[in-house]
């Protein structure tokens, strides 16, 4: 059947309450309510499967957790169920001493009389009954006059004044009563006080503080706006007598979907207490939730009383007990609530959280309260055991801060603003792509994979293996006017991989970027420059466990102004490193799958191949990464040899030079001129020195030899000093592993100088490689002073 044209045929408006001075618009919230939950009664009697014993047990240990003081725990005359459930709860203990269950019961002497069956022995009981007093319950459900409303009201009550009374003399039970004039809110106002005065002075025992007397008021069904609520509980609270020793009790259903409101307007007209379920559970469209009013006054600055730190864990048991879900937009509980898809609200949000770090900052140290302020999100998630996890989510209607919030959150990565609209642009073209929710792993995954950042899964065409700035003085420093300081230039020297093959690049600069720059354009024919740049610590305030986040921009040289540009990323403990990671990083989106130039070898007399394109060639055939000065001067050697050959140098010829002139034999079968088949190494002294031991091969004569030094190195050049004339020294020693896993050995490198009286002093290098690092560096040794052919000392 369609809607009425003309609902009025049908509906009649709610009656208003004049009241025309009222008091609690201008009111404000200063103080939590007393609290009663009646999940285990009102929202389990609303349950198409009531709670069984074992699930009202779980729900009601969850209340006394929360620090919900008084507990309706049944209508124990429903059920055996309910019944078995309250003598459980204090046969079993179950009930702080601080904590009032209730109970309630319709007024009806069987029914009352098995109510207080069931709470026999219990500390604390709230008896509740209640009959219905309004005109629609009075002609038609009891068929009753006003009269005779009253006459039950009033008789029962005379009967649980006695049977209470029985009871705690019995039992030494403490009792409160309340009472409830269902459907309050269609009873007319002024029958609704009497009723209630009527209750009261049958009661007869209402006192102030514990000894109150409750009065129930409840909106049974909700049929007027929150503000009909609201005057009609301060009416009452006007009109009845001795006021000081009632409890006004509010009991908001929600079917206008206005509980909420209803319950806060009533308490701020005068009401004490507030019935409800957590998450508005019960008749039809619920109780008035009472986390949700909690929670509202936790907003204000005014502490419930409750405690929902664990919100997770109460949702759990509550949803788990009443077998109902909990709405995605519900107040505080729901999935969504503390999350912002769209790009404004979550740009909000990362300027907030970012301004409130500085406040909150400044206000530690001036011990100035820590205010939680923040766009969009009216209560911190952390106070409810939430995270900030949920907070932002991205799908197409997000905007760049949202993105860069999750990048800081899960990456610790600040990146600078224009890296942000950049990033954004990828982020988008994926979500309009694939018309989805992007998760944090999807956005994180695209951040790897267009900056080349965080693990061997995400590297580039280009890496960087390992590298070494050098300060290198300006070439003239007569050019200096003045007192203008020396400009030092940076030098770079590194090991790239480049798809898959290890180049060893060399460049200049102003600074180890550009020195980078200047080696990628010389040997790979990337020319680019930069156009921003910024860095930021992650963790380790104090510096320790710090590292260095850099972000770069390049554009093509020569074109500061290009439109096109490439973002970069690198994250180091050295902020150097960082840098130049995050050029490689922009540089890898650069080049995109573009051909890069092979490494070519042409040495003699065209010779195009520099030093460093001779270090690639042993790098890459013998694994041997030699320190700058040994590329020096194997670079010379080089030269010569393919002088000598009257042309150009073959990579395999490359590599055989370089084994034939340093008798490199990483498998120890060619043993230099002067070796060492045995030796022994121990600590002499107080520990700190070395003495070396053992025999020395000198052109196949075999000696016995012995040296102390600080370490193993200078032990063994101590002992030489006994077979040979002049003096050795170490000029410069290096080392590093090679191959991998089990058959890792060390590569150890060693520049000896040499000097006899009259003789010009000479310097050569020695390679040489052992399973055990010092013994590489001490067969390195040897290595050099074989090829310096010392003047050895007679036997
Ligand atoms: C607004 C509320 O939430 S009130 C609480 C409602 N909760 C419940 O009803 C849950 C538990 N209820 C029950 O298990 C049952 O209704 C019982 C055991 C209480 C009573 O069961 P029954 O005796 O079979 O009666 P029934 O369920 O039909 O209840 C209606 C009777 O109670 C009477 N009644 C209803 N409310 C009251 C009351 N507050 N005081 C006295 N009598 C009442 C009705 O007039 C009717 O009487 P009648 O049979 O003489 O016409
Ligand atoms: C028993 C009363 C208080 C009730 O549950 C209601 O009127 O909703």
């Amino acid at each position: 059947m369609p809607m009425l044209a003309d609902p009025s045929k049908k509906y009649k408006p709610y009656t208003p309450l004049v009241l025309p001075n009222r008091q609690w618009p201008s009111k404000t919230f200063t103080k939590p309510p007393i609290w009663l939950s009646t999940d285990l009664r009102d929202g389990n009697q609303a349950l198409a499967n009531p709670m069984t014993i074992e699930q009202k047990n779980i729900f009601f240990r969850q209340l006394v957790r929360c620090g919900v003081k008084e507990i309706e725990v049944a209508y124990p005359a429903a059920s055996d169920t309910d019944f078995a459930f309250v003598r459980g709860l204090i046969e079993n203990n179950e009930i702080p001493d601080d904590v009032w269950i209730q109970v309630l019961t319709p007024a009806r002497e069987d029914l009352i009389r098995r109510t207080f069956e069931s709470v026999a022995g219990a500390k604390h009981v709230i008896l509740h009954m209640y009959n219905a007093t309004s005109p629609a319950f009075r002609n038609v459900v009891f068929r009753n006059s006003k009269e005779q409303t009253v006459e039950l009201a009033v008789n029962h009550t005379k009967l649980v004044r006695q049977l209470t009374e029985e009871y705690t003399t019995k039992h030494g039970t403490h009792f409160k009563y309340e009472y409830s004039p269902e459907t309050f809110t269609q009873t007319e106002p002024d029958f609704a006080i009497e009723i209630c005065e009527a209750v009261k002075a049958t009661w007869g025992k209402a006192g102030t503080g514990d000894d109150r007397i409750i009065f129930n008021l409840p909106a049974t069904v909700e049929i007027a706006p929150p503000n009909h609520y609201a005057d009609q509980i301060e009416n009452f609270c006007n009109k009845i007598t001795e006021r000081e020793k009632v409890i006004v009790s509010l009991h908001p259903h929600n079917d206008r979907g206005c509980g909420i409101a209803a319950a806060e307007l009533g308490f701020l007209a005068g009401g004490d207490r507030i019935e409800g379920c957590l998450f508005g559970n019960g008749e039809r469209t619920g109780n008035v939730d009472i986390v949700n009013l909690a929670l509202n006054l936790y907003s204000q600055g005014i502490s419930p009383n409750l405690d929902f730190s664990d919100l997770e864990s109460v949702i759990d048991v509550v949803t788990k007990c009443n077998d109902l879900p909990i709405p995605a937009r519900y107040p505080y509980a729901g999935e969504l609530v503390f999350t912002a898809f769209s790009g404004s609200h979550q740009d909000a949000i990362k300027k907030g959280f970012e301004a409130q770090n500085e406040r909150h900052a400044l206000a530690a140290k001036t011990g100035e309260p820590q205010y939680w302020d923040m766009p969009y999100l009216p209560i911190d998630p952390i106070d409810l055991g939430l995270n900030y996890e949920a907070v932002i989510r991205v799908n197409s209607q997000s905007g760049k801060g949202g993105i860069a919030y999750l990048i800081k959150q899960h990456l610790q990565l600040d990146m600078p603003r224009k890296m942000q609209v950049a990033f954004y642009h990828v982020v988008q073209e994926v979500s309009d792509r694939e018309a989805r929710e992007m998760t944090v792993d999807d956005i994180t995954t695209a951040f790897r994979e267009t900056y080349h950042f965080g693990g061997p899964k995400y590297k580039g065409r280009l890496s960087l293996r390992n590298f070494k700035v050098s300060t290198e003085p300006v070439a003239d420093p007569s050019d200096l006017s003045g007192d203008e300081a020396a400009d030092e230039r940076r030098r770079f020297d590194g090991t790239l991989l480049v798809d898959k093959v290890l180049r060893v690049i060399r460049g200049d600069g102003n600074g180890p970027l550009s020195a980078l720059l200047d080696a990628l354009k010389t040997h790979l024919d990337i020319d680019l420059t930069l156009r921003e740049y910024s860095e930021h610590i992650i963790g380790g305030e104090e510096g320790q466990n710090s590292k260095a986040a850099t972000y770069v921009e390049l554009v093509p040289a020569g074109d500061r102004r290009s439109s096109k540009s490439w973002w970069g990323v690198g994250v180091d403990s050295d902020i150097a490193g960082s840098g130049l990671r995050a050029v490689l990083s922009a540089v890898n989106g650069a080049i995109g799958d573009r051909e890069l130039p092979e490494l070519k070898l042409t040495v003699g007399f065209n010779a195009r191949s520099g030093q460093a394109d001779i270090a690639s060639v042993l790098v890459n055939s013998l694994g041997l990464e030699l320190p700058r000065r040994f590329q020096a001067a194997f670079f010379e050697v080089v030269q010569r040899a393919a002088r000598e050959a009257g042309g150009e140098i073959s990579v395999g010829g490359l590599t055989d030079l370089f084994k034939d002139t340093y008798g490199f034999d990483p498998k120890g079968t060619i043993k230099p001129d002067i070796s060492m088949p045995s030796f022994t190494l121990e600590s002499v002294g107080d520990g700190s020195r070395r003495l070396i031991k053992g025999e020395l091969s000198v052109s196949n004569q075999v000696r016995k030899f012995n040296g102390e030094g600080n370490g193993p190195l200078s032990a063994l050049i101590a002992a030489l000093h006994a077979h040979v004339e002049g003096s050795i020294s170490l000029r410069e020693y290096s080392e590093h592993a090679l191959g991998e896993n089990v058959d890792v050995v060390a590569v150890s490198y060693v520049e000896l100088i040499y000097e006899l009286p009259g003789e010009k002093k000479r310097s050569e290098w020695g390679v040489a490689t052992d399973t055990d690092i010092t013994a590489s560096g001490l067969h390195a040794v040897l290595a050099s002073l074989s090829r310096l052919r010392p003047k050895v000392t007679p036997n």
